[in-house]
């Protein structure tokens, strides 16, 4: 669905002071290469600046790379915009593409002529998706009198009326509650699994990555730095797992050969280890008698705080 070959773009930006401007090149993105293919979910992540929007922005026809080769269905985005705009769809979680004064069932309406959806497909699709997303109680409501949660779901819907086969999405659950993200999740996972729809998530959120994305790419100062599982990611990457062991009296010594002491105090004590923990915890039990013991997992947020913070994944690319 979505083959990219070298994509590279800079941009000229102005150096220097007021008085002694002077222009300079910034490479936003550098030589990135990765295919998509079709109804899979991607998770594009990677810290401010690190040129995630860049590349969005020249996959959906907005931006023309300086050089590389950039397919969407076969289409080059630049050169066939108007073909391409109508196979994709877009949610911003910071903006809406719904009128702000009209009712969402009426903006939807609008989308139809905009799009020209046959009216059977679009009653088919308002129905699909008012089932799937509870769009019901506010189909009425102005998009201006939504809550956030309601308006992200109405804005999945506008998003999907006209049967797209690509979709961006870029935050899509920020600000939400518990439950609308987790319906915003099913909604999105159900759409890449029964319409074939390629998605291509943007998001500081790691749950949704985790949960709806097996495969992530990791993008930084312009350079494609990682594109492989999530799961592999935490393996290689992910740091020490932690045992929490509460002993039946304070120990009188809580170190223990072999094994980290994270920290100690009382009859508690944390120990960091890697691998599997029956070597850890046979450690510890023969250390002294125990009432408790409680196995950590690193989570996939710190480790990919550590990845950006210590810029492990450039060490292999340079
Ligand atoms: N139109 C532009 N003119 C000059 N520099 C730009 C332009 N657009 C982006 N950049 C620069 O290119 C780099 C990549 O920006 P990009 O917006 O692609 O990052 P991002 O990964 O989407 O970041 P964020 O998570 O903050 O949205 C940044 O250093 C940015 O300042």
């Amino acid at each position: 669905m979505i083959e990219v070959q070298h994509l590279s773009k800079s941009f000229r930006v102005r150096q220097g002071g007021l008085l002694s401007p002077a222009t300079g090149i910034m490479t936003a993105v550098r030589d990135v290469s990765f295919s998509v293919g079709r109804g899979e979910i991607v998770g594009y992540l990677g810290p401010n600046g690190a040129g995630k929007s860049t590349t969005i922005k020249v996959l959906t026809g907005l931006l023309v790379p300086d050089s590389g080769e950039v397919t969407v269905g076969g289409l080059t985005p630049w050169k066939h915009r108007r073909e391409h705009v109508a196979r994709l769809g877009a949610v911003f979680g910071q903006r809406t593409t719904l009128w702000w004064d009209l009712p969402v069932r009426e903006s939807l309406e609008l989308l139809r002529h905009v799009y020209r959806v046959p009216e059977g497909r679009f009653r088919e699709n308002v129905a699909l998706f008012t089932d799937l997303l509870d769009l019901g109680p506010f189909l009425n409501t102005p998009a201006r009198s939504l809550s956030l949660g309601q308006r992200m779901r109405a804005d999945l819907a506008a998003a999907l009326l006209h049967d797209p086969e690509l979709l961006f999405l870029d935050e899509p659950t920020v600000g939400l509650d518990v439950i609308a993200r987790e319906r915003v999740r099913e909604f999105v996972a159900h759409t890449a699994r029964e319409r074939g729809v390629t998605v291509l998530l943007t998001t500081h959120d790691l749950t949704d990555v985790q949960r709806l994305a097996g495969r992530v790419m990791i993008i930084d100062h312009g350079q494609l730095l990682f594109d492989g599982q999530l799961n592999d990611l935490q393996a290689r990457y992910g740091g020490a797992r932690e045992v929490q062991v509460d002993y039946e009296t304070p120990p009188a010594d809580p170190r223990i050969p072999g094994l980290e002491l994270l920290s100690a105090g009382g009859v508690r004590a944390v120990y960091a280890f890697h691998g599997p923990a029956a070597a850890p915890i046979a450690l510890i039990t023969a250390h002294a008698p125990i009432r408790d013991l409680t196995v950590r997992e690193p989570d996939i947020d710190t480790t990919v705080r550590r990845i950006y913070e210590q810029d492990l994944l450039h060490a292999g690319v340079r």
